[in-house]
């Protein structure tokens, strides 16, 4: 079977080969030494291509010998240490799986005592390490999805541990100011401590079915951090003022301070509960989510919108506030029930009509593996979720402009969640606002896209219409969107498939001819 290829990378010392052959081998895979390859091209060692013919052209020989071994290998690939100084090299590396080995400095100089003959280590090994660890760090850093220190550490340990993080991927989300990764895998919660910078005290916010996920993860905290269960009303009723006040009120109680952390742990309720709850506190401590419904993981943890339901509105109040890691454990939705999975699924079927179409090409093929959280393709559709998110929360944190496209569906389906007093599920309320959209980009003479956009979400069981004579209240909740300004309404739609566009102009008729076409 094939198991794809994951990239060592690591200064002199650190055991790229070692371990590289070593977890080769646990991943039942093989291993391949890109300093070999460089070796078998030039018919000679590395310190002889140094001598003979310079680091210069030793370096050209690595950059290719890299670029073919990246292309050609299937399994586990070391590169020589210097490997990343070449831009083009770390370019190469950025879809790959990358693993770091750190190695601290007096350990380093033990290792390359044992093993000589490295070319840059003749003269004077120990300053030359310390200034190749120094400046390289950054560079190995920038490459790398995994770093783990390999300093006094057992090889079959190390192998264990970079196996078990190789399951996981990590996705960047934010701006270059304030990136933070979302880790997807199975056992991802494990790796909370990892988050907790200087905090002595964790507020993990939770509801009745995440209760249990909630007492893990406070036993996940080490000694002298101290943790604090908040159990909040299920669904939309722990969305209010009032719970998060009450929230505010516990923080106080337990002298929360600026550098402890609030854990979200639930459906997108709880995330987005837990961050205004955060954003809010001493104006702003750090929160971490860790979503346990398919559309927490896919939005509403990731992104950084935070709030709460008021009576004038869905989400009408609350803050931007991004996360400082979203820990998506694939495991979590062992437990949510089919049709707040089909939920979740409307808000990946929306990123597969606003960005990426293959999204509906896996959900249209088979919906009932969609529908299955086992079933491997749920963590494609996460992953793939989710990197649109990233890609557009990327150019746009605070919704100045591109980021609206993600409310694709959205307006119609804020006002029925309104008009329904927030007692419809949110993906189910978002699979209307879709077919509602999907008439309007009809209407105003753009795609035709209706069949496609009800027969997908009929596929998995989510609502295509909504009951008929409602239409003055539904305006009147559409009329307050956040993305209007003024008097003046925006709509997302669709000017193709993935081709999404932020409109002014649909008149007032298109809009109620597309109700009238969408009532049940
Ligand atoms: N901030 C954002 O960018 C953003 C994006 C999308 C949605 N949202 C918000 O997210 C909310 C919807 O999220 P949701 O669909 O997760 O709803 P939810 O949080 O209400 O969860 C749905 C139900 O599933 C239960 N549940 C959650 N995880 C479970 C698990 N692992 N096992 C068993 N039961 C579980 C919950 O208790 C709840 O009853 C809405 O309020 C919506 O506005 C926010
Ligand atoms: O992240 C965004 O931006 C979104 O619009 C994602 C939506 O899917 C999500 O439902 C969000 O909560 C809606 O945001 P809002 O600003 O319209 O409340």
């Amino acid at each position: 079977m094939s198991m794809g290829l994951v990239v060592i990378v690591g200064p002199p010392g650190s055991g790229k080969t070692t371990v590289g052959r070593a977890l080769a081998e646990a991943l039942g895979a093989a291993f391949r030494d890109a300093d070999a390859d460089i070796v078998a091209t030039a018919g000679k060692p590395i310190a002889d291509i140094f001598v003979d013919d310079g680091e210069e052209h030793f370096r050209a020989l690595e950059r290719e010998a890299v670029r073919r071994a990246v292309a050609e290998h299937d399994g586990v690939l070391a590169l020589g240490g210097g490997a990343v100084l070449a831009a083009d090299t770390r370019k190469l590396l950025a879809d790959v799986p990358v693993v770091h080995l750190r190695v601290d400095l007096a350990e380093a100089v033990r290792r390359n005592e044992i093993d000589k003959g490295r070319p840059l280590l003749q003269v004077n090994p120990r300053a030359t390490l310390r200034r190749l660890l120094e400046e390289r760090l950054p560079l190995y850093r920038e490459v790398a999805d995994i770093e783990v220190d390999t300093t006094g550490r057992d090889v079959a340990d190390l192998t264990a541990e970079i196996a078990a993080k190789l399951g996981v991927r990590t996705v960047v989300v934010g701006d270059a100011e304030a990136p933070y990764p979302v880790l997807i895998g199975r056992g991802t919660v494990e790796r909370l401590p990892e988050f907790l910078g200087k905090a002595a005290r964790v507020a993990v916010l939770h509801t009745e079915s995440t209760a249990l996920l909630a007492e893990r993860v406070g036993s996940l905290l080490p000694e002298g951090v101290e943790a604090t269960l908040m159990e909040l009303p299920d669904a939309e009723d722990g969305k209010t003022v009032a719970v998060a006040e009450q929230c505010w009120d516990a923080l106080g109680a337990e002298g929360f301070t600026r550098t402890d952390l609030v854990v979200g742990v639930g459906g997108g309720a709880v995330t987005d509960l837990a961050g205004f709850v955060a954003a809010c506190w001493l104006r702003g401590v750090a929160v971490v989510h860790v979503p346990t419904s398919l559309l927490g993981a896919v939005d509403a943890a990731v992104g950084g919108k935070t709030g709460v339901n008021t009576a004038a509105g869905k989400n009408l109040v609350g803050a931007f506030h991004p996360p400082r890691a979203v820990l998506v454990d694939l495991d979590n939705f062992a437990t949510l029930p089919r049709r707040d999975l089909a939920a979740g699924l409307a808000e990946v079927v929306k990123a597969g009509f606003i960005a990426d179409p293959v999204i509906l090409d896996l959900v249209e093929r088979d919906p009932e593996a969609a529908l299955d959280a086992a079933d491997p393709v749920v963590a494609e559709l996460v992953e793939r979720a989710i990197a649109v998110k990233a890609e557009v929360v990327a150019s746009d944190l605070k919704e100045g402009g591109l980021r609206a496209i993600l409310n694709y569906g959205h307006t119609f389906a804020h006002a029925i969640e309104k008009l329904e007093k927030y007692r419809w599920r949110h993906g189910d309320a978002v699979a209307v606002g879709m077919v509602y959209a999907a008439h309007l980009n009809a209407l105003t003479g753009r795609v035709d896209l209706v069949d496609r956009t009800k027969a997908v979400l009929e596929s998995l069981g989510l609502p295509v219409a909504y009951e008929a004579g409602r239409w003055d209240d539904l305006l009147q909740a559409m009329l307050i969107d956040k993305k209007n300004t003024g008097a003046t309404q925006r709509f997302v739609l669709l000017d193709a498939l993935a081709a999404p566009v932020v409109v002014d102009d649909v008149t007032a008729e298109q809009q109620r001819e597309a109700y009238e076409r969408l009532v049940g």
